[in-house]
């Protein structure tokens, strides 16, 4: 491949749009450290050298933040929404742009990437219209003079660390409610997929989203980024979505500053089907639910549970279904399933497939070996897994679809839950009375009934036990950039 970055932009209708240096403080910035390389998963040349930042420049960033922060509280909230509108409309007019960026740098395919720009950008559109809605409160008086009035104010400065999965609304999902509430923001984003984050600072600018409240730092380092975040103590928040283990060390990192911090973290979703459903439904739902991105979702599927006397008839339906996926390059037309991210990815899903298979599980589509090189692997179903195998404990974070049986209801409950993970969990079922028991009974954030898709702007999304802690989304997104005042007034 000989100039990779040209040939991306030239398949932009607005190439400008491919900004590879730091946006901090209203500046294009190089990288004290150089570049770094940002591959195309799906045929690994390089798309694009990136700025990389050391982390006295990310310190820079922060004080930039800083500097702006100020004065971006002291807009009014409906001000503070029509740059944010700006923000939005900008996200949607150059919606194919972005998708396009997305799936190079991703590799999911360029519907999904596109997918993910709308749905990215309704973060920005949500919050935007939350910012006039930042509501006190007036609470009756403990003594005769007294009357109690409780202000929301912005936190201060916020500093996210985001995956490779979804490298636009990861950040949306973060950057909007931070300054919707009047919150400066500092986004470091993963050094797989930085393009899709620097492109939001370009049209940061172009909507008039002031100098310095929207920052975007790139760095091949994430650990030496995740120290300032955490030591400056001019961040008074920080907002994480990746691994519970990279979490810990995050929380951990956090707490000398006694910092707030959000943490969006691994899942292991059961999908339980059971059998008063709707099997054509069940099966489509844990299509769209298990190979999203290609099995690479934190609310993915991770384990498909099927009551006995659907299981076979379920798993030859899903077979059918899954066998017509089409897996190739995002870019091209057709494609269902993009390339995973990289090596590391295809050899967990190899080896979640090996556990399964020496313990007596039986691949009945895909192959063990997966041969279908680079980053490129087959969607794989395997039935008779059980709770012993690998896949039961740990996310896969790829497109296996492992085929669990069970009779009880209470025993699929108690297997569902016996995990340290509680982000997001499914069932099929049409009974309602067995519809409340099983979603009062899952220990997970999110419940999904007769649906294999959760996500959406509108509601709070997050997870219980060692999925994470805070909410996204919803009215109650806000809150977590947001501190209550309690103001005595003696009158
Ligand atoms: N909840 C979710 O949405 C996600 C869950 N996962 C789970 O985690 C597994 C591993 O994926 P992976 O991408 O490695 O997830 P990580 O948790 O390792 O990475 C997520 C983000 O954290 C950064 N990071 C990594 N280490 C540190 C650190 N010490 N300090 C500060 N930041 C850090 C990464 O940067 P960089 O990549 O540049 O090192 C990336 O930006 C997946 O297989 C999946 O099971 C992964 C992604 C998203
Ligand atoms: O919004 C979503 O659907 C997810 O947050 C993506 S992930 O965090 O679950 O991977």
């Amino acid at each position: 491949m000989t100039d990779a970055k040209t040939d991306l932009k030239s398949l932009l209708k607005d190439p400008s749009l491919l900004e590879t240096r730091a946006y901090i403080g209203g500046q294009w910035v190089d990288g004290d450290d150089g570049t770094f390389d940002v591959t195309n998963p799906a045929r690994g040349y390089v798309i694009a050298q990136v700025a990389n930042l050391s982390r006295a420049q990310v310190a820079g960033a922060i004080a930039q933040a800083e500097k702006a922060q100020k004065d971006w509280a002291s807009w009014t909230g409906k001000e503070r929404a029509g740059v944010m509108r700006k923000w939005f409309d900008l996200m949607m007019e150059n919606q194919d742009d972005l998708g396009t960026i997305l799936t190079a740098e991703q590799g999911k395919p360029l519907a999904e990437g596109k997918g993910e720009i709308a749905y990215g950008a309704s973060f920005i559109e949500f919050f935007g219209e939350e910012a006039k809605r930042v509501y006190g409160e007036m609470i009756p008086g403990h003594q005769r003079d007294k009357r109690i009035m409780v202000m929301k104010q912005p936190i201060g400065v916020a500093a996210s660390i985001t995956p490779w999965n979804f490298p636009n609304a990861m950040i949306t999902r973060k950057a909007a409610p931070a300054l919707a509430a009047g919150c400066s923001f500092v986004a470091r984003p993963a050094a797989e997929t930085p393009l899709s984050a620097i492109v939001m600072g370009v049209l940061a600018e172009r909507a008039g989203i002031p100098a310095g409240v929207f920052n975007v730092v790139p760095s091949s380092s994430s650990s030496a980024v995740g120290k300032e975040f955490c030591e400056n103590p001019a961040v008074r928040k920080l907002t994480f979505t990746g691994s519970t283990e990279v979490g810990r060390i995050l929380l951990k990192q956090a707490a000398d500053q006694v910092m707030k911090c959000s943490m969006e973290l691994g899942g292991n979703a059961p999908f339980i089907v059971f059998d008063d459903a709707d099997l054509d439904a069940a099966v489509e739902g844990a299509i769209m639910c298990k190979f999203r991105n290609n099995g690479q979702t934190c609310v993915c599927a991770n384990r498909i549970y099927v009551q006995a006397g659907v299981y076979d008839e379920f798993a030859a339906k899903l077979k059918d279904r899954v066998s017509k996926m089409k897996v190739g390059d995002g870019l091209e037309e057709g494609t269902d399933l993009g390339p995973l991210i990289n090596p590391e990815a295809s050899d967990k899903v190899r080896e979640h497939i090996k556990d399964a298979v020496d313990k007596g599980g039986e691949i009945i589509l895909g192959n063990a070996k997966d041969d279908m090189g680079g980053n490129f692997f087959g969607p794989t179903i395997v039935t008779g897994v059980t709770q012993d195998m690998k896949v039961a404990k740990e996310e896969t974070f790829g497109p296996l679809a492992p085929l669990f049986k069970f009779d009880d209801v209470d025993d699929v409950i108690a297997m569902a839950n016996d995990t340290i993970f509680g982000l997001a969990s499914y069932f099929y079922a049409k009974d309602l009375s067995r519809v409340y028991k099983v979603a009062e009974a899952l220990e997970y954030g999110i419940v999904g009934v007769n649906t294999g898709i959760i996500s959406t702007e509108l509601a709070p999304f997050g997870g219980v036990k060692q999925s994470g802690l805070g909410r996204e989304g919803s009215h109650h997104g806000i809150e977590d950039y947001l501190e209550m005042k309690y103001v005595c007034l003696s009158v």
